[in-house]
């Protein structure tokens, strides 16, 4: 083990207080059949951070994720939110508490406008009840109307491009502004923790740098706390405040950018591997 594992290690050690966090995972593991995924994982979240988990494929990356919006219940272990477990609530609920994700294979309605998907996000938001919206209250058209401008409002923190395309069928839209449309269904549930899978596979450079930028906003102009999943060593480098490395299923690292560079471990479970495969595809 580095010098510089052992450093970045205790920077989440049991010791440190573990008050002020927004989301903290405590030795979570989650076990299917007799396949460790995910082994006592320690993860803290503050306020304001964004932060990168990376790792091999299968090392349990989305497993974490998974487990982190009640998609998956631990085997062991605590997640809480503010403070407050969230464990045993389903992914509704979840996102009720304030965390919202996006997929790594975007999950959008693809017979829906850009406009029906985002205002499908906002149903943990809306009021109305059944009666109401059969008879169309008075009530019931405002908040419609409401949700619409905020839906709009959501397009537009990406430029104009979505607002003007807010009838359009998503699947008739680039990969790069689904993606986009997907963080904006995401915002509609106005969650404090956002929670990206791979925000940039599958774009090219340009779309990537894009995609950095708005990432970066979000934190910046929305107060969002942003935990993601990346593989493109540039963006998790250039973009994370902090960046934890799973391997088979442990986290065996987590520091700054450069404190994890430089980390041995790392370096032989993953980086040397991913740079490889980097260099490979940008020949
Ligand atoms: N529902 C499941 N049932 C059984 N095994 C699972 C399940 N989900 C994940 N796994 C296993 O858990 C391990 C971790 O998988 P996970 O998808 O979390 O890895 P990952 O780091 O996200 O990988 P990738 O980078 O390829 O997406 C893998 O061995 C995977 O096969």
């Amino acid at each position: 083990m580095s010098t510089n594992h052992t450093k970045s290690a205790n920077r989440a050690g049991a010791d440190e207080p573990t008050s002020g966090a927004l989301l903290e995972l405590k030795k979570v593991s989650k076990i299917f059949g007799g396949l460790v995924a995910v082994q006592d994982v320690d993860l803290r979240i503050n306020p304001g951070e964004i932060i990168s988990v990376i790792g091999p494929n299968g090392a349990g990356k989305t497993t974490v994720f998974n487990l982190i919006t009640g998609i998956y219940r631990p085997t062991s272990g605590e997640i809480s939110l503010g403070g407050k477990s969230v464990v045993g609530l389903n992914p509704d609920q979840v996102l009720v508490r304030g965390i919202a994700r996006t997929f790594q294979n975007i999950r959008l309605f693809n017979n829906m406008t850009v406009m029906e998907n985002v205002l499908v996000g906002q149903h943990t938001q809306l009021k109305a009840s059944v009666l109401g919206s059969l008879f169309l209250t008075k009530a019931v058209k405002r908040e419609e109307a409401e949700a619409r401008e905020r839906a709009l409002e959501l397009l537009s923190f990406f430029g104009q491009a979505l607002v003007d395309r807010q009838d359009e069928y998503v699947i008739n839209l680039s990969y790069a502004e689904r993606r986009r449309v997907e963080i904006a269904r995401a915002l509609a549930a106005k969650p404090s923790l956002l929670l990206l899978d791979e925000p940039t596979a599958g774009m090219n450079e340009a779309e990537t740098l894009d995609a950095v930028k708005y990432v970066r906003r979000l934190r910046d102009e929305l107060g969002l706390t942003i935990l993601l999943i990346e593989h493109k060593l540039t963006v998790t480098m250039g973009i994370s405040d902090r960046i934890a490395v799973l391997d088979y299923g442990r986290k065996i690292a987590e520091g700054l950018p450069e404190e994890v560079r430089r980390d041995e471990r790392v370096i032989a479970a993953y980086l040397g591997k991913a740079a490889k495969t980097e260099q490979e595809a940008a020949e």
